[in-house]
């Protein structure tokens, strides 16, 4: 079978970077092609147009308007389908990827790492067992400081899969700040807390507290490779797959009922 043909997006950023070693490292991968903005000055870099062209797959980590206007590219085009990894989007972003999910096969997620989407299935479980009359859930994220979305995309896996095992809708119980004499906690809210420093690739906890015991599930990223290594199965997952929108629990058979 001949090598699967990838373009990668941001290919000068931190993760683009780190795609490209991972990528050039894999025998089932060809580097099709490497973009960054418009006018961007780098070794190799060709136009997204010329990219899109080259592809069977794009892998992005960019920011969410460069992934709206990747993917309503690549469906203007019918294809290349995509691997989405950017954080931070609003709804009106989302519902732009959910369009172009009608037209091109596209998987998202805010973490390509098979050791966090194991994470979320058991805050998910835990949510579900650790009801808000007494489980207070409280969700914790660290990060670099070149970090500009927060919560981070993780985070907020977090929060929807601890919503989810309540029944409840996260937009209804989130808790995004804190500031000033803000009252006791009222019951049910998932609250989340942000620090940002230094070189941390990403730390997430999620705290379940009651009255005299806390429950805590925690993920520690050491290394952007195995979020590369997630990104390049998704890739070697969608693939071909009818147009649609799906995440890395999918890819992983996470969802298979
Ligand atoms: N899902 C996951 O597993 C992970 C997700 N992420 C997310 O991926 C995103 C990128 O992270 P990271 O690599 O650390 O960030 P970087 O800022 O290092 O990289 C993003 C790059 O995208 C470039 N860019 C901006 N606009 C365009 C455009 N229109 N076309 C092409 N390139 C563009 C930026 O260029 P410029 O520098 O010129 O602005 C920048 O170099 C973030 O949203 C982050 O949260 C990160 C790690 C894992
Ligand atoms: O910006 C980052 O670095 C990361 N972003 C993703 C997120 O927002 O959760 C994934 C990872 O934690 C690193």
């Amino acid at each position: 079978m001949p090598p699967l043909r990838i373009a990668i997006a941001g290919a000068l950023g931190r993760m683009g970077r780190q795609m490209a070693v991972a990528i050039e490292a894999d025998p089932r991968l060809a580097l099709a092609a490497r973009f960054h903005r418009p006018g961007a000055a780098g070794e190799g870099l060709v136009s997204r147009d010329e990219a899109l062209a080259a592809a069977d797959v794009v892998i992005d980590f960019t920011t969410p308007a460069a992934s709206v206007a990747l993917a309503e590219a690549c469906a203007a085009r019918g294809g290349p389908a995509l691997v989405i990894g950017s954080t931070g989007f609003d709804d009106g972003e989302l519902a732009a990827i959910a369009a172009a999910a009608k037209t091109i096969a596209i998987v998202r997620s805010g973490s390509y790492s098979l050791g966090l989407n194991v994470l979320v299935g058991l805050v998910e479980q835990a949510a579900s067992a650790l009801g808000p009359e007494d489980w207070d859930v409280e969700i914790f994220e660290a990060h670099h400081r070149s970090k500009v979305d927060a919560p981070s995309g993780t985070a907020l896996m977090l929060g929807e899969a601890a919503a989810k095992g309540r029944g409840i809708d996260l937009g209804v119980v989130a808790r995004r700040t804190r500031v000033g004499i803000i009252g006791p906690r009222p019951q049910g809210e998932i609250g989340f807390a942000v620090m940002r420093g230094g070189s941390i690739v990403g730390e997430h906890s999620v705290g379940f507290c009651a009255e005299g015991e806390v429950v805590t599930l925690s993920h520690s990223a050491g290394d952007r490779i195995m979020f590369a290594c997630g990104a390049i199965a998704a890739a070697l997952w969608v693939a071909g797959r009818p147009p649609g929108q799906y995440d890395m629990r999918d890819v992983l058979g996470f969802n298979a009922s």
